[in-house]
């Protein structure tokens, strides 16, 4: 069924989701979402390389399987910041999810605990923190912060999210300013729905703001003196999210940081960035088990969440396909998106002998140097650009379609 609010249509479903995979959802998102709105989600800045590039990265790492173990039930549980959670997947922050559904956060933060994944909710939510905890109790939530140059609204955002439950911050520090976005310019995107925490502050004028306008009233420098300060004045866990060098993850660390989050904001921002997932092995070394590492960005499969915790990572936040599943199932259809990566994952850990998350944060990944010649025949053409083309195999010539040889 539909609902509206002032005209912009919502869904009110709650129904798991039938699905292969979840990749299949933004298709049957945009046949029922208003354009502006599918766009906001389904794009990234300039020309989206670093969006599609975040998850063909992936490939870049192999799986080395692992038979004789005698091993069987592999469990995905596993504890983070004290939480325990029944996946190591985390749901991202996104802003406004009453674009997808009427119930917006309220119904996302039910489908992650039902699913025992760790909710996250953006400082620009619809629906307001306490509202969320009420419905959910004490299921393990982050809330992240858009840091404002007003120091009141800060504040009043710290107290909030304390007295409410919420176990830590991520402090977004990678879009200090919007990403070039031409899908939200030729939609002409506003937020439909009013962001909580936007129109406590500024009342009724903050409803119906552009991405833009929104960045304007966020902090464009942040140094880490502000990650020490929002520590202390919050006292809670700080988590730095967006970070994607060394340097970065250094000086988050050095500043007082609980945990790094690596994440070039789903493709939204700089766009030809690195994937999540290449830098990730540098970022963890540097890190060297100081503090958690949580990786987002372009996860779409349980082979995806696997590679980032087998090269790094503590957790492994998911973005679009959650909202994509709130638009199509509510509550549930948030849980189904869950559910579909994480049993990929564990197919995963039976064939690779790890009966825990911690068993997988030591899998055998390799990088082997796949050249044209030698991808697999069945690999998707994308990935063939994502290697390195050297004159030799940068031939005119066709590829057989039985053996995937390549013919001069
Ligand atoms: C529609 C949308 C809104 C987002 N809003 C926020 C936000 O409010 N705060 C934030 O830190 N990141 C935000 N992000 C970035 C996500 O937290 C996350 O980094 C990204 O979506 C992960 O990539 P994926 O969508 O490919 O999984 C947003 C992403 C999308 C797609
Ligand atoms: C000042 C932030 C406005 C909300 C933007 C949400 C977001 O991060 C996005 O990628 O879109």
């Amino acid at each position: 069924m539909t609902v509206y609010y002032k005209g912009f249509p919502q869904s009110d479903r709650n129904e798991a989701i039938k699905m292969v995979n979840v990749d299949e959802l933004e298709d049957r998102v945009r046949k029922v979402m208003p354009e502006a709105a599918y766009y906001y989600i389904a794009s990234g800045s300039e020309n989206e390389w670093t969006w599609r590039n975040n998850t063909t990265a992936f490939n870049h790492f192999q799986i080395v399987p692992r038979s004789l173990t005698n091993m069987d039930s592999p469990s995905t549980a596993t504890q983070f910041m004290g939480m325990d959670l029944k996946t190591p997947i985390m749901i991202c922050p996104i802003a406004c999810h009453g674009i997808a559904h009427k119930d917006a956060e309220v119904a996302t933060a039910q489908g992650a605990k039902a699913a025992g994944a760790l909710f996250s909710s953006s400082t620009y939510a619809n629906k307001s923190v306490e509202d969320i905890a009420a419905a959910t109790g004490d299921s393990p939530k982050f809330f992240q912060l858009y840091l404002s140059k007003d120091w009141d609204f800060n504040k009043m955002v710290f107290d909030a999210v304390k007295s409410a439950g919420y176990k830590g911050i991520m402090l977004t520090v990678d879009a200090l300013v919007s990403g070039y976005r031409e899908a939200n310019l030729r939609t002409n995107f506003t937020f439909p729905v009013p962001l909580d925490f936007f129109t406590r502050y500024v009342g009724a004028e903050g409803e119906g703001m552009s991405v833009a306008q929104m960045y304007a009233n966020s902090a464009q420098k942040i140094g880490p003196a502000d990650v020490a300060k929002i520590k202390e004045m919050s006292g809670l866990p700080v988590f730095v999210k967006g970070i994607m060098n060394a340097e970065d993850a250094y000086m988050a660390i050095g500043a007082g940081a609980d945990g790094i989050v690596v994440s070039n904001h789903g493709g939204r921002e700089i766009d030809t960035a690195p994937a999540t997932i290449d830098m990730l092995p540098e970022i963890a070394a540097a890190v060297n088990g100081r503090v958690p590492i949580i990786l987002d960005s372009g996860v779409r499969r349980g082979s995806h969440v696997f590679k980032a915790l087998a090269l790094g990572a503590d957790l492994v936040g998911i973005g679009r396909p959650f909202l994509y599943g709130l638009a199509l199932g509510g509550a549930k259809g948030v849980e189904s998106v869950i559910n579909q990566i994480n049993n990929e994952f564990k197919i995963l850990m039976q064939l690779t002998g790890c009966k825990t998350v911690e068993d997988v944060k030591h899998a055998d990944i390799r990088q082997i140097n796949y050249t044209a010649d030698n991808l697999p025949s069945n690999t998707d053409p994308s990935v063939r650009r994502a290697y390195p083309v050297t004159k030799e195999n940068q031939m005119e010539g066709t590829q057989d379609a039985a053996t995937g040889a390549s013919k001069h």
